[in-house]
């Protein structure tokens, strides 16, 4: 711990990057806070990687800087390091090395001595799943255990901050459940998390805040729900009502604060561009018109269609 430090636990300020003539990372800034899970979306090429490399001490940045508990990524690597786990989106396994002598090796490395390194691999063994395959040469292990072994990788040193780069990539779905709910379970426990990934939907319910990433620019950051508020600032509504809706159309259509009213599908549907209040409003006021109504609901759009309009799917 960086005694006395109170701000956030990762902050890119500014960070740019560029190879030749690609601008890799281009003025992105976020922070994230102690125990939080930020979310890194964005299509192939968008930079990504090379902003996570930059703040795991592995790639300098042309401009601007990565911090790691107030520490510079580019003045202080060693202790950057020591603070800071790393997953990368591939690596280099060693066919007959087995699983504890992998994690061992990492161990060592990072000076862990005695009895701290013993309980160090137990925790991460049991914490990882790993613990029945712990004598298994890692050539036979499949993609899942793979990642898993990885993640142990980069938390045997007990970091407070985890960068990792597209974890749930080639996962089948019940591995990336159980990825989601490791990932909880570190945050619930202190730690700070930076996880990548090219499919919103992925890590939607597992990060507190998102940003999107494209072309090397953070085009926005916000939870998913204010980043959906931002893209669809009227609201969409659904009704279905027991009877004959030609007097609920008439009721809506004469109300000022509802706009675009019509019939899709059998459903009558409009827009708002009022709050909840107005949205009970007009329930209360269908109700005392004796309406009857079945169904009353906002539609939102899907976490596809936010990417998509937040993205323009332009790669370099
Ligand atoms: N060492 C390098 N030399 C030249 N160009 C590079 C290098 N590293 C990255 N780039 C380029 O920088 C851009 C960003 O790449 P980066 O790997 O950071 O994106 P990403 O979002 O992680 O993509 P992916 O999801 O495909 O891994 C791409 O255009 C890539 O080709």
């Amino acid at each position: 711990m960086n005694a006395g430090y109170d701000g956030p636990m990762i902050e890119v300020r500014d960070l740019c990057r560029s190879f030749g003539d690609t601008q890799a990372v281009d003025h992105v800034s976020f922070e994230v806070p102690r125990g939080s899970v930020f979310g890194y979306i964005g299509p192939n090429g968008a930079g990504k990687t090379t902003s996570m490399r930059i703040l795991a001490t592995l790639e300098l940045p042309t401009s601007g800087d990565a911090l790691v508990e107030g520490l510079s990524s580019v003045n202080d690597p060693d202790r950057v390091r020591g603070r800071l786990g790393f997953m990368p989106d591939s690596f280099g396994t060693y066919g007959d090395t087995n699983c504890i002598e992998y994690l061992d090796f990492f161990a060592r490395s990072y000076g862990l001595v005695g009895r701290d390194r013993t309980r160090r691999l137990r925790w991460v063994m049991e914490f990882t799943g790993l613990r029945p395959l712990a004598t298994k040469p890692m050539r036979g292990l499949s993609k899942g255990m793979r990642q898993r072994l990885c993640l142990g990788r980069a938390l045997i040193h007990d970091p407070a901050v985890l960068v990792l780069d597209e974890p749930a990539a080639g996962l089948d779905p019940r591995a990336r459940i159980e990825l989601r709910q490791i990932i909880r379970a570190l945050a619930a426990d202190g730690k700070t998390i930076l996880i990548s990934s090219h499919i919103l939907t992925e890590l939607a319910e597992m990060c507190d805040r998102i940003g999107i990433i494209e072309r090397g620019k953070l085009l926005a950051t916000g939870s998913v729900d204010d980043i959906r508020r931002t893209l669809q600032p009227t609201r969409e509504l659904l009704v279905r009502v027991a009877s004959d809706d030609a007097w609920a159309l008439e009721l809506l259509r004469s109300d000022s604060r509802a706009t675009n009213v019509r019939v899709v599908d059998g459903a009558i549907r409009f827009s708002i561009a009022g709050d909840e209040v107005d949205q009970v409003a007009i329930l209360h006021a269908m109700c005392d018109a004796r309406i009857e109504v079945l169904e009353y609901t906002p539609q939102h759009n899907s976490l596809e269609d936010v990417f998509l309009q937040v993205t323009k799917g332009q790669v370099q």
